[in-house]
């Protein structure tokens, strides 16, 4: 039944071909080892964080078990990018059994644009506590220790692990660490902190369903077990809200972790061997010129009506710039069920029209490599926590079309904090509507304007900022060593 635990063929393939050796040896000069388990909420831009971050322990030579249903597993391995495929089959992928859950397709029309009907795939994954647990008590009699790495939404599956006595929690918030202490912050009753770094920013109003707002609620009851929170971001761009986190919440650590995508793709293949030919987007982009390419994609759980993706179109046209847009509808809580998917339509004649200077992608466009391009210059994004931070890493300034959750407060976060950003319209929850004009004024402003060039310019600097924070001696090096350090204490 729901506790049984199955481990997939990749991880125990990977654990008899280990040297049994050197395992050996470890366990003589260090005692019985320190496992990782993650514990992932199934939505693609949660997947894809944690399965980041474990590539990134691993790393460092500590076992990593990453746990859920077989297809939410299957989505997050198939859809990685950036890392070579033998880092991602020494990850012990457990497929757990989930209950059977709805999984509709999405619906453009909807008054929010929140990804309602992902909500049966959220609830059924807190069947997972079962098998989750066992895990746990069987890793817990053979490990040293044993860390739990879960996503915030996903608390409630992990309660039972402080029943473990070598076993401890941290809690993984999938969203900027801007947009957690805005949260925390006003949870609290918005108590005095250095209010200069507190820009002003638009209510919740119209982000969340009220269904998904007792979902949060539900499993922050759980977060009182963890002994400390994970973000992914890094004090080179998020300091003062780290440290504003730090001073409100006591009594637990705080760990900027992040990139944890990895900062260029350009040494490192797709992890999926199938893929290793060039994707005909990233063949079209090595033919265009420097920062001359805009990259349109609003991620996976945001899918726009026929009148929008119109008004986008005719924006786009009549930008005269160059570009990639991604044209996909919001996945459904499971992936691969075929059924029911509508095929957005793009106005009469628009493809040929724009043919050879716009470049349409109907399937998974690879994000990384598009934003790690030289050609690309600009991101028109719906800027979820991934496509934040990915472009922000890859230097790539963003026009701001924010939809829903966390993205109206990141999109702050980018345009008046960073200052890399502008937004293609004032977000107002009562007016979703973008017209063509608000499309292609964002457009010639990121793409062809000074405004746009010192975005571009700044974001650049940003992307260095990074990466030096990463090198040795760095700040997000030392923090990141002294995480792991502390986990194998
Ligand atoms: O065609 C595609 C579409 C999407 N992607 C990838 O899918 C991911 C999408 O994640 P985003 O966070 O940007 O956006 P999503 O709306 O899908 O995610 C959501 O869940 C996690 C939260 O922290 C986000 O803020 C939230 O909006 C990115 O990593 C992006 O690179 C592709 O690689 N190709
Ligand atoms: C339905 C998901 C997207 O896949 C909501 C993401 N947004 C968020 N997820 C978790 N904690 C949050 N706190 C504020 N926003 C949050």
């Amino acid at each position: 039944m729901g506790s049984r635990v199955e481990s997939r063929g990749m991880g125990s393939k990977y654990r008899r071909s280990r040297s049994h050796k050197k395992r050996q040896e470890k366990e003589v000069f260090h005692g019985r080892q320190v496992v990782v388990v993650v514990v992932p909420f199934p939505a693609q831009g949660h997947l894809n964080q944690l399965l980041h971050l474990s590539r990134l322990i691993l790393a460092q030579n500590i076992p990593v078990h990453f746990v859920g249903s077989a297809s939410h597993n299957r989505q997050a391995i198939g859809r990685a990018q950036g890392w070579e495929a033998k880092s991602i089959y020494k990850i012990d992928i457990h497929d757990l059994s989930v209950a059977p859950f709805a999984s509709p397709a999405p619906n453009p029309n909807e008054e929010t644009r929140f990804p309602s009907h992902l909500v049966p795939s959220f609830e059924a994954s807190s069947s997972l506590r079962e098998p989750v647990y066992a895990l746990l008590q069987s890793l817990s009699s053979v490990a040293r220790r044993v860390v739990v790495i879960y996503d915030s939404l996903m608390a409630s599956v992990v309660q039972d692990a402080i029943h473990l006595s070598n076993c401890e929690s941290y809690t993984f918030h999938s969203v900027s660490a801007f947009t957690m202490f805005l949260f925390f912050w006003e949870a609290m009753g918005r108590p005095p902190v250095e209010m200069s770094h507190v820009p002003q920013v638009p209510s919740l109003e119209g982000c969340f369903t009220a269904q998904f707002i007792d979902f949060i609620s539900s499993q922050y009851q759980f977060h009182k077990f963890s002994k400390g929170t994970i973000y992914n971001t890094t004090r080179a761009i998020e300091r003062p809200y780290m440290e504003l986190i730090e001073s409100m919440i006591r009594g637990k650590s705080h760990w900027a972790l992040g990139p944890f995508n990895p900062l260029s793709v350009e040494k490192e293949l797709p992890c999926n061997e199938n893929k290793r030919q060039k994707h005909l987007s990233v063949e079209w982009l090595d033919k265009q010129e420097e920062g001359s390419v805009l990259y349109v994609s609003f991620g996976t759980t945001t899918c726009l009506s026929e009148e929008q993706i119109k008004e986008v179109a005719e924006g786009l046209e009549k930008s005269k710039q160059k570009f990639i847009w991604v044209v996909r509808e919001a996945d459904k809580g499971d992936v691969f069920k075929e059924d029911g998917a509508r095929m957005a339509e793009l106005p009469k004649g628009f493809e040929e029209r724009v043919d050879g200077r716009g470049l349409v992608v109907r399937d998974w466009a690879p994000q990384l490599d598009i934003l790690g391009h030289p050609s690309t210059g600009g991101f028109m994004s719906h800027c979820g926590w991934n496509s934040c931070m990915e472009s922000i890493t890859m230097g790539v300034p963003i026009a701001a079309w924010p939809m829903h959750s966390d993205q109206p407060r990141n999109t702050v976060l980018l345009t008046h904090v960073l200052k890399i950003a502008l937004p293609v319209k004032d977000w107002d929850h009562m007016d979703h509507f973008v017209t063509a004009s608000h499309v292609q004024n964002a457009v010639t402003t990121l793409m062809a304007t000074k405004l746009g060039h010192q975005m571009r310019h700044r974001a650049s600097n940003l992307k260095i900022a990074i990466l030096n924070s990463r090198d040795q001696g760095g700040l997000s090096r030392i923090e990141f060593d002294r995480f792991i350090a502390h986990l194998t204490r």
